[in-house]
């Protein structure tokens, strides 16, 4: 059955634009995607050659002073932006910063998120209003979004795509409440970007953030990306108000003056080797469209809860709709911690999400029919077998 659909699957030949380790099943590309096999020539490259021989005059003659924009470029296809709308800059942590700083005015002063979100949405929001003083945050159920909206909300700010659960809002259909009460949105697309079709500018979303080193296989610590629609480009302002921002950085002049576009979301200057290793991740995608990444992203996440939702012990814990998921599963467990140590153990690579989840992310353009397949099998097994009676998989880890 998995063999079939993956002699079917139209998305096969991604998988052979990059270098997995033989036997494993890896299942955590939403914590860190794989290793694009045009990567490490295309580093070396940038080392010896562009580094090494050509010195500072790459920053001209490599390009590297127009990373930013070029690589907001092609990741714009993936999310429904325009090109001149994303550029690549420092971490998500420090893009939300920026950007909900930016979104505040004189008379609204307060940022509505969901309660439960990636925490560090919260902690920057709650970071942003202790320096101010005078700003608000306002965690909220769910069920009480729209309704925690009013003439006091500069943004809302949501993660699409859910950190644990998976589950994906409707954009559009909390952008247009959001708009009506005079605020902005800003999409934490980490989970989204690379893995579901995202079109930021269909659902009139204002702002949004994302990373790179999850689905678009940027490498550990890549940079991430900021979004602003153009019709806000003019008006918000970094208060991060870098060198690299300026409209005339090589002016050295006196005061500041934001450079015209995206460009001034940057600060300092930008880490080019890691640039370099996010341009290999973003060729991956290469010809690929994003319905098709979705699409697959679907098939496979519907196949692992087919085979795994009837276990016993297992609580699934992502919705069944696909349209209403991103590309991870998470299923609940009381021993998932040494259950998710288990599955390492037996060379099924997923990640262990606080209290009681496991968290399996099968990136479209890596993820066979059949990696799901051994992952729900070995799974079921270390359930009937109790692996987690076993100490050694109860160590600790700094990182789960
Ligand atoms: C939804 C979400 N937002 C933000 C982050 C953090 O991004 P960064 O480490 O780039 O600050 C993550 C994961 O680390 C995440 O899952
Ligand atoms: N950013 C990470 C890291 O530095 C180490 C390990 C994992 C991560 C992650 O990306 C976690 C991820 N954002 C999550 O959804 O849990």
């Amino acid at each position: 059955m998995a063999h079939s659909l993956d002699l079917a699957d139209p998305l096969a030949h991604a998988r052979g634009r990059f270098r997995l380790p033989d036997g494993i099943v890896y299942a955590d590309g939403n914590s860190l995607g794989a290793l694009p096999a045009a990567a490490p020539a295309h580093l070396a490259h940038v080392v010896e050659s562009e580094w090494g021989q050509g010195l500072i005059r790459s920053w001209n003659d490599a390009g590297w002073i127009d990373a930013p924009a070029q690589l907001g470029a092609r990741i714009a296809p993936l999310i429904g932006a325009h090109a001149d709308e994303v550029i690549v800059a420092d971490s998500v942590s420090v893009n939300l910063f920026k950007l909900l700083a930016a979104g505040l005015t004189p008379r609204r002063r307060t940022i509505v998120t969901l309660a439960g979100d990636f925490p560090t949405d919260s902690y920057i929001a709650q970071g942003l209003a202790n320096l101010l003083g005078n700003v608000t945050l306002r965690e909220i159920p769910l069920a009480d979004i729209v309704t925690a909206l009013d003439d006091q909300t500069a943004i809302l700010l949501l993660t699409h795509v859910h950190y644990q659960s998976g589950a994906r809002h409707d954009m559009a259909a909390l952008t247009a409440p959001a708009h009506a009460a005079g605020a902005l949105t800003l999409w934490d697309l980490s989970h989204s970007a690379g893995a579901i079709a995202v079109d930021l500018n269909a659902a009139n979303a204002d702002l949004a953030v994302g990373c790179g080193y999850k689905f678009l296989n940027g490498g550990p610590g890549a940079p991430a990306w900021l979004f602003v629609a153009r019709r806000h480009q003019k008006r918000l302002e970094n208060p991060l108000s870098g060198w690299m921002g300026h409209a005339r950085p090589f002016a050295f002049e006196p005061g500041y003056t934001p450079a015209p576009g995206m460009a001034r979301w940057l600060a300092g200057t930008m880490p080019i080797l890691a640039l370099a290793a996010l341009n290999a991740g973003l060729a991956t995608f290469d010809g690929l469209a994003p319905a098709a990444i979705e699409a697959k992203a679907a098939a496979l996440t519907t196949h692992f809860i087919d085979r795994v939702a009837h276990i016993p012990g297992i609580t699934l814990a992502t919705p069944r709709d696909p349209a209403a998921r991103g590309a991870h599963v998470a299923l609940a467990h009381d021993h998932a911690q040494p259950l998710t140590q288990a599955l390492i153990a037996h060379r099924v690579i997923p990640d262990f999400r606080t209290p009681n989840l496991i968290r399996f992310g099968f990136a479209p353009l890596t993820s066979r029919f059949a990696d799901v397949e051994t992952a729900a099998a070995t799974l079921a097994h270390l359930i009937e077998t109790q692996a987690w009676t076993n100490p050694a998989y109860h160590q600790s880890r700094k990182v789960t």
